[in-house]
């Protein structure tokens, strides 16, 4: 009878393995994972329950073009996605089901939805680069709801009773008014006034409403904050929509995106008759009218203007006040008077002012964009206590805070990631996507096997050619298996190279986890889980070494247990291949697992469409300049392409596969050597195919510049061991983080432990990495976002991280001698700390004769008596307890001859420095300044 794989029938029927395993253990069928087989009787148990289910399904589908589900992959750097890739991921689906719920409530399931409308049919990306991109935040403006809320909340306050202070007022000046005319009896004037009150009236409802409307103001304000709750909520294609509209200019659009469009009608309604609103009308109903004055200068001109006003119409209002009685010119009077509050009111609207400011900002920075003096701000902290100089930076939380004291509204200037937008692609049609070969990885401990694992799948002998036998790049290679190809990275697995391993993760479909069967679960081990985890990469485990007498292959399936790695034997759904590279045995079933695992997860590009991949690796060869290994994931790369790759860009020369020969053109899942870029592009970066070779060159020069910015930014604050002594005495440095690298183990162990010990009160130092190998790029960038110094122990930094290295600012301090590594740490470390020096007394002696000399002068011949003198002392004479002379001594002689010291109870001449009256019976007391130490 013939027999089906659980998986082949799953896909027949178009349902996960996981339901059909679950169906036919129910029906006491022994099925564990997909890989399990069942005979055709149970098969067709299985598509008689399931078939027509699954049609059903379907048709139910078709039906009502429901958006479909999309699995969504985290990954820690958005280039580093592929097309397609994890999503079908069935084994290690657990996990990422979690994250995909976590995440659909975050708003983002619209997305999904809208992307799934896209003919999605699988439900998988196509473009896992935007899903990515669009899942990471790319620096809202940060909402600062509450406090904003609350200053908000008390401006309402003030102006309402303000507002209250001048109706009441103006209501006074009525009944007076209306009492003088009654006094008067001039019916012409009451008629008059009549009409001026009817007028007032207006202009009081005018005023509500344009109260009113200034509230709505503030309510946009408050709007504001809750659209960025709303977007902190996850509504991310929202926020996307306002970069959109915020590109086009106004604010209000923006306000559109979030039905407000009622409000702000009602708003303008109500503000038509006054303030800002007048303008904006005004320009739409008659554009002939010239622009008004730009907002940001008129408060400013109508500040004094105002001010001016005021104070001439609270002149006026007194002349007013003595007029009723005289009862003069009453005619003119009300309208002069019930202009006042309003211009008054203006002013006082105007000055809710918003300013966007960055993330960092200099007092006097703020100063300028509040438009303000800046010694207004540091009078104002200091009035709190707190003492600031106007070149003293501040975050932005805390501008805010100066800001709101001002009645300035602060919103944060949004950074816009323009690489991020220039590598932005659109997705891609589902019908054009071809299988492509799965790229793999292989990872686990040091000296767990995996370089020999790699060679004895490639049937070449990488190992003899890496120095000191560890793998020191990503290089990569295809092999092919029943005619099918697999791509493999030969990701390094030590310590030091995390992140380019983390990079390893991020560009595979399947990782191999390399476990020796005989060591079992190393540190290692269990980091390269996280990253392949991490990265939502398959897992499949390599139990290597199974050759070994000691080798222990359940040990390892046990230990494994822990890390959520559960055997298919044992009943979980983690595929374990015991092999052994150095017989081979087992890696027929391990390319096997690796197959089955890619066809499962339905790997997919398209081929016929502009190349765009990874760089996986690039140096500067000498004769052939720079050179990059580039991992193609989606298009195919010919050679002609113009390609830029972040700060490089050219047309590829040349290209050559993994066995080193020439190819004209690479697909999907290829990687291949290029030449023709015109610098050495960072490991990791993304490779995108150009229209032209001028387009190619914007896109680097985009990224130099954009990258400058960056590094302006980063490096403004490198330490280096020259400047330690400074930095701790401003206080800055408490902890000294260095990275040390050396060329093998035990020396870096060594030189950590001998660092370790120079910690002391003031400065704890700290080795926040340790590695064996050449100082790496991945080296640099750790040292450069933890600022830390880099000791490099007969090892040297290569030619990426020495350019990473120099362009970061980051000291790398190269030795050959473990002592000199420490030594200059010490020094540097002393040097930033006071030495402290404290008198040493050396010994004491008695003057007993004293001697002239032409030339030296008076010589004291004395006796030791307890201590030593030494040649280079200092000493001080005493003479019946008065310090008669503190000095160096100048000579020091046995007889005739200079001597370095001499011991208690001998005899010898002193001769002081420029001092000559020395009597019989003198005291000298010998000592020495001596640092101590600290
Ligand atoms: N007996 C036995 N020895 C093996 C096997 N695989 C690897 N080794 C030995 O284990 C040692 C380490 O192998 P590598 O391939 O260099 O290990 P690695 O994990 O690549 O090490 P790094 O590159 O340093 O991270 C070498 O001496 C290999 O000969 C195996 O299957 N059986």
């Amino acid at each position: 009878m013939s027999k089906i794989k659980i998986y082949e029938l799953a896909k027949e029927l178009d349902k996960p393995s996981k339901e059909l395993v679950e169906f036919l253990n129910k029906k006491d069928v022994e099925a564990k994972t997909h890989m399990s087989t069942i005979d055709e009787a149970e098969a067709d148990m299985v598509r008689k329950a399931f078939a027509p289910k699954a049609n059903a399904e379907k048709a139910e589908e078709e039906k009502s073009d429901a958006p479909k589900k999309k699995k969504i992959v985290q990954v820690f750097r958005p280039q580093n996605t592929q097309s397609g890739g994890r999503q079908g991921g069935k084994r290690q689906g657990q996990g990422r089901d979690d994250r995909r719920d976590n995440r659909s409530q975050t708003g983002r399931d619209d997305k999904r939805d809208n992307r799934s409308n896209g003919g999605n049919k699988n439900g998988k990306s196509q473009n896992g680069r935007k899903e990515v991109r669009d899942e990471r935040p790319s620096q809202p403006i940060r909402p600062r709801p509450d406090r904003i809320r609350q200053q908000v909340q008390q401006m309402h306050e003030a102006e309402a009773a303000a507002a209250a202070q001048k109706k009441r007022l103006e209501q006074e000046k009525k009944e007076q008014e209306r009492k003088e005319n009654r006094s008067q009896g001039n019916r012409d004037n009451r008629d008059e006034r009549r009409d001026n009150r009817g007028r007032d009236d207006r202009r009081d409802d005018r005023r509500d409403n344009r109260n009113q409307g200034g509230r709505d103001d503030r309510r946009d304000n408050r709007g504001r904050d809750d659209r960025r709750d709303n977007r902190n909520q996850g509504g991310r294609d929202d926020r996307r929509d306002n970069r959109d509209n915020r590109n086009q200019g106004g604010r209000d659009d923006r306000r559109d995106n979030h039905g407000r469009d009622d409000r702000r009608d009602d708003r303008r309604d109500n503000r038509n008759q006054g303030g800002r609103d007048d303008r904006r009308d005004n320009r739409k109903n008659s554009p002939t009218i010239p622009e008004p004055i730009v907002e940001g200068q008129k408060p400013q001109r109508n500040k004094g203007k105002g001010k001016d006003d005021f104070k001439k119409k609270d002149k006026d209002f007194r002349h007013d006040e003595d007029r009723v009685g005289k009862g003069k010119k009453g005619k003119n009077e009300p309208k002069t008077q019930l202009q006042k509050p309003e211009k008054k009111e203006q002013k006082q609207e105007e000055q809710i002012k918003s300013i966007t400011i960055p993330e960092v900002l200099t007092i006097q920075e703020l100063a300028d964009k509040m438009k303000i003096v800046p010694s207004v701000i540091v009078k104002k902290l200091f009035m709190q206590g707190k003492i600031v100089t106007v070149n003293q930076e501040i975050d932005y939380e805390t501008a805010e805070e100066i800001a709101l004291e001002f009645d300035v509204l602060c919103e944060k200037e949004e950074v816009v990631d323009v690489i991020e937008e220039l590598l932005k692609e659109d997705e891609e049609d589902e019908s054009k996507m071809k299988k492509r070969p799965p790229v793999v990885c292989v990872m686990g401990h040091v000296d767990h096997g995996k370089t020999s694992l790699l060679d004895a799948i490639r049937q070449t002998n990488v190992i003899d050619r890496e120095a000191g036998g560890i793998t020191q790049h990503i290089g990569a290679s295809v092999v092919e298996v029943n005619g099918e190809k697999i791509t493999f990275l030969d990701t390094p697995g030590h310590e030091a190279f995390t992140a380019m391993r983390m990079r390893g993760a991020s560009s595979t479909d399947i990782a191999i986890l390399v476990v020796a069967a005989d060591d079992g679960v190393m540190p290692q081990t269990v980091e390269a889980i996280n990253h392949a985890k991490a990265a939502g990469v398959e897992i499949i485990v390599a139990v290597n070494k199974i050759d070994k007498p000691s080798a222990n292959v359940d040990r390892v399936k046990q230990e494994l247990t822990e890390y959520e790695l559960i055997a298919e034997d044992w009943g979980g759904s983690t595929i374990f291949v015991p092999v052994s590279a150095k017989t081979g045995e087992g890696l027929d079933e391990l390319m096997e697992m690796i197959l089955l695992t890619a066809e499962v997860m339905e790997l997919k590009a398209n081929p016929n469409r502009r190349a765009r991949g990874l760089v996986l690796e690039a140096q500067l060869d000498k004769g052939r300049g720079p050179v990059a290994t580039v991992l193609v994931q989606k298009g195919t790369l010919r050679v002609g392409d113009a390609i830029a790759a972040g700060s490089a860009h050219g047309k590829v020369r040349a290209m050559m596969d993994d066995k080193g020969r020439r190819v004209k053109e690479a697909g999907p899942s290829v990687p291949v050597e290029i030449l023709g870029l015109d610098d050495v592009p960072n490991a990791g970066e993304v490779v995108v195919c150009c229209k032209n070779e001028k387009e190619a060159r914007s896109f680097a020069e985009t990224f130099i510049a954009q990258n400058k910015v960056k590094l302006l930014e980063d490096t403004k604050s490198k330490l280096s061991l020259d400047d330690l002594f400074t930095q701790i005495q401003e206080g800055n440095l408490k902890e000294l983080d260095l990275i040390v690298k050396a060329d093998v183990q035990g020396s870096v162990e060594a030189v950590k432990q001998s660092l370790l010990k120079l910690s002391n009160d003031e400065v704890i130092v700290k080795v926040i990495h340790g590695g064996v190998g050449a100082i790496n790029e991945s080296d640099v960038s750790l040292a450069s976002a933890s600022n830390a110094i880099i000791i490099g122990f007969n090892v040297r930094p290569d030619a990426t991280a020495k350019e990473t290295a120099e362009r970061e600012g980051v000291d790398v301090r190269l030795y050959r001698v473990i002592y000199n590594a420490i030594e200059d740490v010490e020094a540097a470390m002393k040097g930033m700390l006071d030495p402290v020096f404290e008198e040493k007394v050396l010994g004491h002696a008695e003057v007993r004769q004293t001697f002239k000399a032409s030339g030296v002068g008076t010589i004291a011949g004395s006796y030791v008596l307890d201590g030593l003198f030494e040649r280079d002392c200092s000493v001080r004479l005493t003479r019946d307890g008065i310090v008669i002379f503190e000095g160096p001594l100048a000579s020091l002689k046995r007889f005739k001859d200079d001597v370095k010291e001499v011991k208690a109870g001998y005899e010898c001449g002193f001769v002081f420095a420029n001092f000559n009256d020395i009597k019989e019976g003198d005291l000298v007391e010998a000592f020495k300044m001596v640092e101590v130490p600290r």
